[in-house]
């Protein structure tokens, strides 16, 4: 770099206070209501809510009391099952937060109509194919599940449905029953004796029902993740040789528990049994066809406490008819609840029940609480560790962090403000130098606060770190992302950020630097975050309230000439800097202030004889 500039911090006063919250509207999200400067100084990384006045969030299918006793204590808790699609789409322009379970389709739909207030959906279980997460994402709406405490319900009932399959138990117990009921058609005394022993007789069927044993066979575990697990280790436990197959689990998990880690081919072929456990994408959409059940053993059985899109169902009733399936025990179905006269239920081989998985009281109990955990957390701005559509960031990484992710937005903010108008932004570079190993540092909050900072000012869409990438590249801006690996130690997470956007004129001609990029930097110090670069100028500004920038001949009194104008116009200075080329040649000073100053006010600091050129930036 040419400048050597050299840097000085002219005044300090107290940093400016953020704007509280507290006066903010509750019925209008702070996006929508606050003028935006406001709006930026009261946004969180993640969810901007008023503190005056209570959330509201809908319940739309049941949840156990505790989950709801959470809720209840931060937010306002409406409760309405059993919504159609359209009286969902009208509640929900009303709610902050939605939960479900499956019931429930959260649709584009439900999004659009939240008309931006829908900040984040709580799925009370595992699978979220019944939310669409691209809606979502694309609205700034966090989608956050509760994906362990119903595991170990999900992994009995599956044990449970293996071996009631195996032993027959739903076909004998109905037939008896049935049995009983037909008696009931009798009304003589004498002539219901006489039946009863009959039908009895007929439906005590114990020939028929004779089962087929576990211990040896090999049940294959499809889907090694939280639920498989457990299964394998129950099926162990009950004498079965258990494979598994799963394209992204570790062998070595697998391993510790006597599993072996099988291909597809291999798992479908050697099976006795199969147990279906990964979730529903377009990969393992009906994943069991028609192609797949010809290459199973004859006589196989399977259990499915998955979801039932796994399933071709269709070619599941062809593959029973044919005997090449023994058995099915479904807890889950492509349709649910699936039609009455569908051929699979009533398929005397098919043992059903209606997604009872998770149903056990302690999982539900647990589900609630895990989900009213994470969406109170949502809305009170924290990071959810259960996020499905944002990174998950640990708490003591985003703590850390945190000085950063402000620095970060703000130097986006700063960045763009200085393009001209009429130049797009398309290409963006966002520069980390850190002392930390690259896999030490997460940076993903950070590029998406740079995209929040530089997309906020210039339209009207609000982003967080949801919608951050998406909304980048719907407006076809590219950013990538350099490391500058420093020597030094790596206490502290990074030394700087530097954001630079290529291909624009600036409105502040000094603010391009060699590389013929707009180009800012900064640094946080004693926790502040600090402009420390504008192009080639090294300044020192600290970063709240507004800045202005002004290039000038170095001389003495530029700084004496603005602070006075400035105090004239009652404007609040709480920081100068002036970073310079050589003495008494080029210099850009950065004038911390903390409200905006008058038009007239930048009139009279523009028609300095020696200022060369200057802008006024919010942040
Ligand atoms: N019936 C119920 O009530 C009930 C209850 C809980 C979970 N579930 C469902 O069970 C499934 C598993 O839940 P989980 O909590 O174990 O999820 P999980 O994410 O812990 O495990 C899913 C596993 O499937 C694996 N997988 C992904 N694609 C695969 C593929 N093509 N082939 C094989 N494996 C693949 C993943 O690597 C992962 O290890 C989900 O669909 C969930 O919705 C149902
Ligand atoms: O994905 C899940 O968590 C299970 O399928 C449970 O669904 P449910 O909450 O509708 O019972």
């Amino acid at each position: 770099m040419a400048a050597s500039a050299s840097s000085s911090l002219i005044s300090s006063r107290s940093p400016l206070k953020l704007t509280s919250l507290s006066s903010l509207s509750w019925k209008f999200p702070v996006s929508v209501s606050l003028p935006r400067h406001q709006r930026r100084r009261a946004s969180q990384v993640f969810i901007v809510l008023s503190m005056d006045a209570k959330p509201t969030v809908l319940v739309a299918e049941k949840l156990g009391e505790a989950g709801l006793d959470l809720l209840k204590d931060y937010a306002n808790v409406d409760c309405s099952y059993n919504l159609s699609p359209e009286e969902l789409c009208t509640k929900i322009s009303l709610c902050d937060a939605l939960i479900v379970r499956s019931g429930t389709k959260v649709s584009r739909e439900v999004f659009e109509s939240s008309g931006g207030r829908l900040k984040v959906v709580g799925r009370a279980g595992v699978g979220i194919d019944n939310v669409d997460l691209g809606a979502a994402t694309e609205h700034g709406c966090l989608v956050v599940n509760a994906p362990t405490a119903n595991t170990v319900a999900a992994a009995e009932h599956g044990i449970a449905l293996l071996t009631a399959m195996a032993r027959n138990v739903a076909q004998a117990d109905a037939s008896i029953k049935a049995g009983r009921l037909f008696l009931l058609c009798y009304v003589v005394d004498f002539i219901v004796q006489v039946h009863e022993n009959v039908i009895d007789a007929g439906k005590w069927q114990r020939n028929k029902y004779v089962g087929v044993s576990l211990v040896g066979k090999t049940l294959a575990v499809m889907g090694f993740g939280k639920v498989g697990t457990e299964v394998a280790r129950r099926a162990k436990g009950l004498g079965m040789h258990v494979i598994a197959h799963d394209p992204y689990a570790p062998a070595d998990r697998a391993h510790a528990i006597g599993v072996d880690l099988v291909s597809f081919d291999e798992a479908i072929a050697t099976a006795d049994f199969l147990s279906l456990h990964m979730p529903l994408t377009p990969a393992t959409s009906k994943i069991l066809n028609d192609e797949n059940f010809a290459k199973m053993k004859k006589g196989v059985r399977i259990v499915n406490v998955a979801r039932g899109g796994v399933i071709d169902e269709d070619a599941l009733v062809r593959a029973l008819d044919a005997g090449i399936v023994a058995q099915a025990a479904l807890d889950v179905f492509t349709v649910e609840p699936p039609p009455k006269d569908s051929k699979l239920i009533q398929h005397e081989n098919v043992t059903v029940t209606p997604h009872l998985g998770a149903s056990t009281m302690e999982a539900q109990e647990g589900v609630a609480i895990e989900i009213a955990e994470a969406v109170v957390g949502a809305l009170r701005g924290e990071l959810a560790a259960t996020a499905v559509n944002a990174p998950m960031v640990p708490a003591e990484v985003l703590a850390e962090l945190k000085p950063y992710v402000t620095l970060s937005e703000k130097l986006g903010r700063l960045a763009v403000q200085l393009v001209a108008g009429g130049s797009g932004v398309k290409s963006v570079k966002v520069t980390y130098a850190s002392a930390r190993a690259p896999d030490d540092l997460d940076t993903r909050l950070l590029r998406a606060m740079v995209t929040k900072g530089l997309i906020e000012p210039i339209s009207s869409v609000f982003v967080n770190l949801v919608n951050a990438d998406f909304t980048a590249k719907q407006r076809g801006v590219r950013i990538s992302e350099e490391r500058v690996i420093l020597d030094g130690s790596p206490e502290s997470p990074l030394e700087s950020i530097q954001v630079q956007i290529a291909n624009v004129e600036s409105k502040f001609a000094s603010a391009i630097s060699e590389s013929g990029d707009i180009t800012v930097e900064g640094k946080v110090k004693d926790g502040v975050p600090h402009l420390t670069k504008v192009g080639a100028f090294e300044v020192d500004v600290s970063l709240e309230g507004n800045i202005i920038l002004c290039r000038q001949v170095d001389q003495p009194g530029m700084i004496g000439t603005v602070g006075s104008i400035l105090g004239e116009e009652n404007v609040n200075v709480s920081f100068m800097s002036v970073g310079r080329i050589a003495p008494r040649k080029q210099a850009v000073m950065a004038i911390g202030v903390d409200e905006q100053p008058s038009k007239s006010a930048l009139k009279r600091i523009g028609d300095i004889p020696a200022i060369e050129e200057f802008v006024f930036l919010a942040l």
